[in-house]
């Protein structure tokens, strides 16, 4: 038998315990072992839960699964980044393999996890943190041995796809489909790591890490989310024949990278403008195998319990990646490198800040409520300097980049 310590019982650990329930039979016969939970880890015992659980089986003291020797699986579902961080480290420490779906734990600890996790001879997974069900690690992970990847760029964050999509289609608020996201269960605890695009910085600096086997930190990430996007913009990207995205990309250049976060405007027939909703796409490139796409539910209760239990099944038969899948490629930061057109929409303006812009502008597109352009061929951090000299506070631009 197998036993897991299960930490959190949100959305997704709730998941985990439901297709456990319902795929026993199956998974034993997949894995030749009954797999049970053994403990549950919570932060609030008295909390009444969606599903019924067998008795004493939530705690609150981590030490019971910590010290518990037949536990030999602890499976981290609880959201917290630095407490995250502690429990997996002390599980690796006491000999127990991990699979998570925390990717702020990862994204931060990754090199000193992986290390860890490969000096203890342990699985060290976590397929669920990077486009929720779609299993994107483990096989970019396989094609590693076979090609040099060049390119990973993605859809990465259900939520924020969610409310692009339900704005554009459906041409509702932003809170009012913010709201919806968090109640679906796709949104982070804090939701402004979803609409900030942290969440999606986190899973690109796992992807790029992994893809090119060479540290590639948050802080290398040009980063621009989309909180502040209204009505008005998506009006002007509509009259363009155009949608827009949030969309991570990282590219191998010469000898670094660039890498970057930004809500995208895309033509309406290109791929990414096809995946709505909480879907996920991601891309990558090798040069043996070409372009690959990858295309699924990015977050939800059961996408993302069906990836973290597709690790589970990966170490009770020993069918992942051993040792440490990391690179030692030192790759220069390249972003100065990155000049693109770019939608800005400023509110309330005024006609000095107009003539203060017209130096970067290509088109004006309004100047009636809110002024509108598309810009030259620019650096980003060129506009946000020029808008923070103009003292234009952050909630009142928005900035999107424009693809042709
Ligand atoms: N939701 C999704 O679609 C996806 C989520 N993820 C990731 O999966 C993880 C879990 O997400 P989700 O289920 O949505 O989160 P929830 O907020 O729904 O659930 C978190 C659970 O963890 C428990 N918890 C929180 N902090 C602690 C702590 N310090 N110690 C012990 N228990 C704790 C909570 O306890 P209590 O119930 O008592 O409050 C709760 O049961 C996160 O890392 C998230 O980023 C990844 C992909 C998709
Ligand atoms: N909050 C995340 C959950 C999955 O990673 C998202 O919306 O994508």
């Amino acid at each position: 038998m197998i036993r897991i310590g299960l930490l959190g019982l949100g959305t997704v650990g709730t998941g985990v315990v439901e297709i456990l329930e319902k795929r026993q039979e199956e998974l034993k016969f997949l894995t030749g072992e009954e797999i049970k939970i053994k403990k549950i880890l919570v932060k609030d015992i008295n909390k009444k839960r969606k599903i019924q659980l067998e008795e004493n089986i939530i705690t609150y003291d981590y030490d019971e699964i910590l010290n518990h020797e037949d536990i030999s699986i602890v499976v981290e579902l609880t959201g917290d980044l630095e407490q995250g961080y502690r429990y997996i480290k002390a599980a690796l420490e006491s000999g127990k393999n991990i699979v998570t779906a925390n990717k702020a734990v990862v994204s931060k600890y990754l090199e000193e996890l992986s290390s860890l996790a490969a000096k203890k001879d342990l699985a060290f997974l976590y397929e669920a943190s990077v486009g929720g069900g779609i299993p994107i690690l483990k096989s970019l992970k396989e094609e590693l041995a076979l090609n040099k990847i060049t390119e990973v760029e993605g859809i990465l964050n259900g939520t924020c796809n969610y409310i692009l999509t339900e704005m554009f289609n459906e041409e509702l608020d932003y809170e009012e489909v913010l709201e919806v996201a968090q109640e679906m269960g796709y949104a982070e605890a804090d939701s402004t790591a979803d609409v900030k695009g942290y969440d999606t910085l986190r899973k690109l600096r796992i992807l790029g890490t992994l893809a090119f086997q060479g540290e590639i930190n948050e802080n290398d990430i040009l980063l621009e989310g989309i909180s502040e996007i209204i009505p008005f913009d998506i009006e002007q990207i509509k009259k363009k024949e155009s949608t827009i995205k949030l969309i991570g990309e990282v590219k191998e250049l010469e000898d670094g990278f660039t890498a970057l976060v930004q809500p995208t405007i895309i033509k309406e027939d290109s791929y990414f403008a096809n995946v709505n909703n909480a879907f996920n796409s991601v891309v990558f490139r090798g040069d043996n195998v070409g372009e690959l796409n990858f295309y699924g539910l990015g977050a939800g209760m059961l996408p993302t319990a069906n990836a973290v239990l597709g690790d589970v099944i990966d170490i009770i038969k020993g069918s992942y990646r051993k040792g440490n899948p990391l690179g030692k490629r030192k790759l220069k930061n390249l972003n100065t490198k990155l000049k693109n057109e770019y939608y800005l929409r400023i509110s309330s303006p005024n006609d000095s800040i107009y003539k203060s812009i017209e130096n970067i502008s290509k088109e004006l597109l309004s100047k009636k409520d809110n002024i509108a352009i598309i810009t030259k061929e620019i650096e980003y951090l060129e506009i946000v300097e020029l808008l923070s000299s103009l003292g234009i506070d952050n909630n009142n631009y928005f900035i999107a980049r424009i693809l042709k």
